[in-house]
Parts: structure tokens; C-alpha cells; sequence
């Protein structure tokens, strides 16, 4: 199945437009899994279980593990969501960007190492560093358009011929990167009003959306400005709101996991 079915299908199975993102900060894990050796496998796995069902996506975030030297453990909690939960979208989050020839083994990685579903990718480079990823013609590839950050409007807001640069992306990847129709494009909850304007540009192509929760975004302006006609189109995504929710002494960190991603997915769906 390719990966905009399987988006499409996990939207409406799960009601769901909330993708829970996977960045495990050991020092933020609960104790008894900061000690443990497969600590970061048992605490995502966690997560995942308890979340599942309310989720559209998962998104770890390769630094995270890269960092603990714990890519190993990333690859196990692939392998598990693709077993335990085949029919919800993975993306591998790694913004890569290179030549072509180290593209191709960045989309290796994304794809057969770690039978990620999307990866997310910037376009700095160009057209030929984004074209390896097409050859794996039923992956997603998730372009940065206009990111979350603060820092982001210091190159994506430069006028180009009348326009911001972020907008230029986003029309380039519509028009000439979407042959096999797998892109979407990053804009940040941070930016409602880019978000609406990406959205007019792109029609109905999937927009991952992160910068809810931790960042601040506005889960109504956000669902607001960038939901399709049909009140969907979005991967809203939301790693440490979620992942470290735990708020009374006492509560289980997977229940309390999943008390907030169920309160996002209904606060979304509140406003589509
Ligand atoms: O591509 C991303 O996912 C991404 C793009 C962007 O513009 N901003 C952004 O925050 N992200 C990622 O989304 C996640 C946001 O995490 P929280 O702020 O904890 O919800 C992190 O994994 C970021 O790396």
C-alpha cells in the first residue's frame, strides 16, 4: 500500500489527524527505563500501545536515537509498529538533504533499514537531491516548506521574484517533485497564516504539521487554516506534550500519555 493509501485509510479508521511523535530524552524518561539497556525500545513501545489506536501517524525522530548510539532500538520499534500496527504510517524523521548519490543511501536507510513508510527531507539541494527518494515509488517524501522555528522565516521568508522562498517550495514540490503523488510538504502550527497559504497553493496534498503541544501552536487556528475542504489533510504532530505528560505524582506515564493524545485528537477534531 502506498503511503498516501495508508494515511488516508489510518485518518479515517482512527478519526485522527494527530501524529505522535517519538523523541525519547533519556533524561526525561521515567527512571526504571534510564537504567534499563533497551530502556528507549521499552518506553516508545509504551507509547506506542497506549496511543495507538488514537493516532493517524508515528514520527521518531532519528537524533534522538542517533545520539545514544541507540539506533538499534530505533530499528526494533519500526519493526514492532510495522508488525503490531501495519495499517498506521511511520515516518522517519531525518531531514536529510545531499548529492544524489548520498541521497540515495539516506533513502535507503529511511525506507529498507528502517521500512519507514515516509521520510521527511529538505529541499535546499534541489531537484536532483530529492530524486533518489522517487525511485521507492510508493514511499512518502516530506519536503520542508515552512518549519516551526522561530529561525525558520530567516531563509524561507526571503522574497524570490515577489514571493517568500517557503511558497516557492511549496508550488515547486505541487507542480514538479509530486510525480509519483507520495509528497507532502512541513509547515509549522507555529504559522497559521503560512499555513493557509500553503494549503492554497497545494490543494489537498498532506501537510505534516508539527509546533502544537510543547511549541505553543494554536490547535484551532492551526486546524483552521490548514485543513482540506473535507476537514482533513493534516498530520498535527506532538512528541514532548505527549511522551512526558505525566502530571500527578502516582499517574502511570502511558496512561497519562494517552489522556493527552486523546484530549489533542478530540481537541482537533473539535475544530475540523
Ligand atoms: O519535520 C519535523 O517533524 C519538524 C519540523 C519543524 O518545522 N518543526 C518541528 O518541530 N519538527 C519536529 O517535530 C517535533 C516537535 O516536537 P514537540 O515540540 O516536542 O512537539 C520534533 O521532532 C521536531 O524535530
Amino acid at each position: 500500500m502506498t503511503f498516501i493509501n495508508k494515511l488516508n485509510a489510518a485518518w479515517a479508521a482512527n478519526d485522527s489527524l494527530l501524529c505522535v511523535g517519538l523523541d525519547p530524552d533519556m533524561a526525561r524518561l521515567p527512571p526504571q527505563f534510564q537504567s534499563a539497556p533497551d530502556g528507549i525500545y521499552q518506553f516508545c513501545t509504551a507509547i506506542i500501545d497506549a496511543t495507538a489506536d488514537l493516532a493517524c501517524a508515528f514520527k521518531p525522530q532519528i537524533a534522538y536515537f542517533a545520539a545514544l548510539a541507540a539506533e538499534g532500538q530505533l530499528e526494533r520499534i519500526c519493526a514492532y509498529l510495522r508488525d503490531k500496527y501495519p495499517h498506521i504510517p511511520l515516518i522517519l524523521d531525518s531531514k536529510r538533504g545531499d548529492i544524489g548519490a548520498t541521497a540515495k543511501q539516506y533513502a535507503c536507510e529511511a525506507y529498507d533499514r528502517y521500512g519507514a513508510d515516509a521520510v521527511t527531507v529538505s529541499p535546499y539541494m534541489g531537484s536532483d537531491s530529492v530524486e533518489p527518494y522517487m525511485e521507492w515509488r510508493d514511499r512518502g517524501v516530506i519536503v520542508l516548506c515552512r518549519t516551526s522555528n522561530p529561525g525558520g522565516s530567516d531563509l524561507q521568508f526571503l522574497d524570490v521574484n515577489g514571493r517568500p522562498l517557503y511558497q516557492h517550495v511549496a508550488q515547486l514540490v505541487a507542480d514538479k517533485w509530486n510525480a509519483n503523488g507520495q509528497c507532502a510538504l512541513v509547515v509549522g502550527a507555529t504559522f497559521p497564516e503560512e499555513l493557509a497559504q500553503v494549503r492554497a497553493i497545494v490543494g489537498d496534498m498532506p501537510l505534516l504539521v508539527p509546533g502544537i503541544g510543547a511549541q505553543g501552536g494554536d490547535i484551532v487556528a492551526t486546524v483552521t487554516a490548514g485543513k482540506t475542504g473535507s476537514g482533513s489533510g493534516m498530520m498535527i504532530n506532538s512528541s514532548r506534550a505527549i511522551l512526558y505528560a505525566t502530571a500527578a505524582v502516582g499517574e502511570d506515564f502511558a496512561q497519562a500519555a494517552r489522556r493527552v493524545a486523546s484530549e489533542t485528537r478530540d481537541a482537533i477534531n473539535a475544530a475540523r
